[in-house]
């Protein structure tokens, strides 16, 4: 494959995801967009449950599958190493595109925050998760996560330096500043439906599960991770322990 199409790709890939993203702010947050994940429902309940969880399923089966280092062996016999990062990114755009676009709404609240200031509370946490998970992508490396510094790399027909393990700011007072931004994203809101209270179920689990899968790979890939992982917590920010800086030693996949 050329690498100018190579470069396309990953960017076309960036640009879908980045449209995608900005949509599932307003889809999540019930804010600006017509179809979000509390609209008015439309199915039956138990329809719109099944439909709700298979899309679930689709997204974290996909987005954790796809990340397992034997599954982008198998996938680099048939494109290039250059393309893999991109691939993901592109399907799990799509992933989510659907999932937004098939949700089905299923009504009944849960709780509701009816004071201004509470609901005003809950969306700035709301939008300061999606803040901060933006923000942890860049303290690792935004453009690695997205595979353009690799389609970057193989149009300059250069081979992309490995991905380095990193531990700064936030990641030396937790491990996974990523996933704390999600889980605020979907738990932050002043009035928890039914449907969100099942999004945000599936999505913690899916966390939760996922951790266990990173870790195993980040610890095969750097033997350092076990002692990170001793000091530093997961999910819940410890200043007490806060990891010394250290220098990044070894690469991760
Ligand atoms: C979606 S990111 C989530 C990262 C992290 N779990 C978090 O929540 O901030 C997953 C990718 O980040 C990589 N990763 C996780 N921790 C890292 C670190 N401290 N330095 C570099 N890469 C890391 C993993 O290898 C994986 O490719």
């Amino acid at each position: 494959m050329k690498p100018v199409l190579i470069l396309g790709y990953g960017l076309l890939s960036y640009g879908l995801f980045f449209v995608t993203f900005l949509y599932s702010i307003g889809f999540v947050g019930n804010l600006w967009v017509p179809h979000s994940i509390d609209s008015t429902p439309t199915q039956p309940l138990a329809m719109a449950l099944l439909t709700n969880l298979a899309l679930l399923t689709l997204f974290a089966v996909q987005h954790s599958g796809m990340a397992r280092p034997a599954f982008k062996r198998w996938l680099t016999r048939y494109i290039p190493e250059a393309a893999e990062r991109s691939t993901y990114v592109l399907l799990s755009t799509l992933c989510l595109a659907l999932l937004m676009y098939g949700w089905s709404p299923m009504g009944g609240t849960l709780w509701q925050m009816d004071s201004q200031w509470a609901r005003c509370l809950m969306h700035s946490l709301y939008l300061a998760s999606w803040g901060l998970l933006l923000y942890a992508t860049f303290l690792i490396n935004h453009f690695d996560l997205f595979g353009l510094r690799q389609v970057w790399a193989a149009f300059r027909r250069r081979q992309p330096a490995p991905l380095r393990f990193v531990t700064p700011t936030l990641y030396r007072i937790v491990r996974h500043p990523i996933y704390v931004g999600w889980l605020g994203i979907v738990w932050f809101t002043p009035t928890m439906t039914v449907t969100h209270a099942l999004f945000a179920a599936g999505a913690t689990a899916y966390i939760l599960v996922g951790i266990k899968l990173e870790e195993k790979d980040l610890e095969d890939a750097h033997p350092e991770y076990a002692q990170y992982k001793r000091k530093v917590p997961a999910l819940i920010p410890s200043l007490r322990r806060r990891l010394q800086k250290t220098r990044p030693v070894a690469t991760v996949g």
